[in-house]
């Protein structure tokens, strides 16, 4: 568990109960369940806020992922923050109601539940990035995508990057893949945007992280100044710095890649709170998440606003 002095960090367990809270509390716009298990065999819950959110429906849908890394607690936070903001206003706040009646939002709060489970299981926290697989992989490096092709990941089970030895051999990601690929119907993905929380750094990452070249096969000029230009608004809202996620650093089989790549997902990685630090930027005291939660609420409006666009 969290020490006492970070109880307001989320637990797997609590991170259940809450769904569960906001299905029981919001039942008509609120539809929870397991995209599928962990590698130790944590069920990974999705849920859904829409309106009708029992019947499939044609609006466009928008993807909402935290805790892909284990310590980057803050993250689950981030998404259960915005499950129970898109609950609670519905009906009273005009912006949040029309987001809701009008889209289908999904949220994957925990995409790694061993690893979160794992860096609290301590006295203390343990640093913890990876997944609890026997060979430990780096769940932000085994997606499917430029898999492995350039130095931006390790083949080095020892490693922090360990990419794994091959695309989606982590049950976490092959689960998150079989979610997105089930949202396609009649050939078009109704995803239309997504994005992926991370810690720390304060900044707004678009693709590719594959190649330091802003267009590739896959990524056209206007298609680069789209992502840009949504990038940089919303890093004016939340004070975040944007690039290119390649600028900060080459990654590949990355998350984004893949969403962008195989589903054109407007697909977005967020670095929260800190800016900087060592270790213990991925450790900020509970007392900050209300507040670098709510610094995101108007970027993940501007998404959903751009969802339908
Ligand atoms: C999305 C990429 C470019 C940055 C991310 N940084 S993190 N969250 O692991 O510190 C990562 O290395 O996966
Ligand atoms: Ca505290
Ligand atoms: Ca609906
Ligand atoms: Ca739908
Ligand atoms: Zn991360």
């Amino acid at each position: 568990d969290f020490p006492p002095e970070d109880s307001g960090y989320h637990t797997y367990s609590e991170t259940v109960s809450e769904i569960e809270e906001a299905a029981a509390e919001h039942p008509g716009i609120v539809d929870s369940t397991s995209a599928g298990r962990s590698a130790r065999g944590r069920d990974i819950p999705v849920v859904k806020i829409s309106d009708n959110a029992g019947t499939d429906e044609n609006e466009p849908e928008v993807l909402f992922t935290c805790n892909q890394h284990a310590r980057e607690h803050l993250t689950t936070e981030m998404c259960l923050h915005i499950l129970r903001r898109y609950t609670d206003n519905h009906g009273s706040d005009p912006d949040i109601t029309n987001a809701v009646d009008n889209r289908e939002i999904w949220i994957i709060p925990m995409v790694n539940p061993d690893g979160s489970t794992y860096d609290v299981s301590g006295n203390g926290y343990r640093g913890w990035r990876r997944n609890r697989e026997s060979e430990p992989v780096d769940l932000n490096r085994n997606w499917g995508y430029e898999w492995g092709c350039c130095g931006g990941s390790s083949g080095n089970p020892s490693q922090p990057t360990y990419r794994g030895p091959a695309p989606f051999s982590a049950p976490e990601t092959a689960t998150i893949r079989d979610f997105v690929e089930s949202r396609e119907a009649g050939g078009r993905q109704r995803i239309t945007a997504h994005i992926d929380f991370h810690s720390f750094s304060e900044l707004v990452l678009w693709p590719y992280g594959y190649t330091t070249a802003d267009t590739a096969p896959g990524m056209t000029r206007e298609q680069y100044r789209r992502f840009a230009e949504l990038g940089n608004a919303m890093a004016r809202s939340n004070g975040y710095t944007p690039m290119q996620s390649s600028d900060l650093y080459v990654t590949d089989g990355s998350m984004n890649d893949w969403m962008w790549a195989e589903h054109g997902i407007l697909s977005f990685t967020f670095e929260m709170y800190p800016s900087g630090g060592g270790i213990d930027g991925f450790y900020p005291p509970d007392e900050v998440i209300e507040r670098e939660t709510a610094r995101n609420d108007e970027a993940v409006a501007m998404l959903l606003n751009e969802a339908g666009a």
